[in-house]
């Protein structure tokens, strides 16, 4: 089985996905790694070419049709705009949503459009995290609240979630 972690940028998808892994050996990928081996192309150039709904279509599609096993999956934080791929990680995933709280993330998350993170015209980021963290719950089978939590505490809820939850 796979692992698959959702969450806003900065929420921890990355550096807990590697902890995680190395935990229960399995492997760790990055799907927006994936999506610029793919296309041979950096995501600021596939957002430049194709816009922002380009980049959610091949976002999408890309995690439409993930073939992976024991791997650790760490996705952008749009992909639950993606239904097609967000139904298909929950076939083959457990689906971990990284809950962290709003002022949090402004502090870790720096200039979110240097970071390439994809806000619609007219949103704010308060915006984008509100609607974001309705998707996130609707399609996580568990919910991680990281709010005082370190890192480690954080992997190891996780852990504890799915030994419990086998
Ligand atoms: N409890 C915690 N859990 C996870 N990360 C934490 C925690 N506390 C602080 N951090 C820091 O928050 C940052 C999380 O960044 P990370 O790159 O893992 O997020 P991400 O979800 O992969 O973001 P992106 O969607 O941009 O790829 C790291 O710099 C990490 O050190
Ligand atoms: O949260 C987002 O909107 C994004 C996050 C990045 O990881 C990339 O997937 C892309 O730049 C969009
Ligand atoms: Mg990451």
């Amino acid at each position: 089985m796979n692992i698959c972690l959702i969450g806003m940028p900065s929420s921890g998808k990355s550096v807990l996905g590697k902890m995680l892994a190395k935990r229960r050996k399995m492997t760790f990928l990055d799907l927006d790694t994936l999506i610029q081996k793919n296309t041979g192309k950096l995501l600021r150039e596939i957002i430049a070419e194709e816009g922002r709904e380009g980049f959610l279509r091949l976002e999408e599609e890309t995690g439409a049709s993930l073939s992976v096993e024991n791997t650790v999956i760490a996705p952008g934080g749009s992909i639950c705009y993606g239904e097609k791929a967000m139904r298909h990680l929950q076939k083959i995933s457990r689906v971990i949503f990284l809950d962290i709280p709003y002022e949090e993330m402004l502090k870790r998350i720096g200039d979110p459009v240097k970071r390439g993170v994809a806000i619609p015209e007219g949103f704010t980021l308060k915006d984008l995290y509100e609607e974001r963290t309705a998707l996130y719950r609707k399609y996580a089978e568990y919910t991680l609240e990281e709010r005082g939590l370190s890192s480690g505490a954080c992997v190891q809820k996780i852990m504890q979630y799915l030994d419990s939850a086998e």
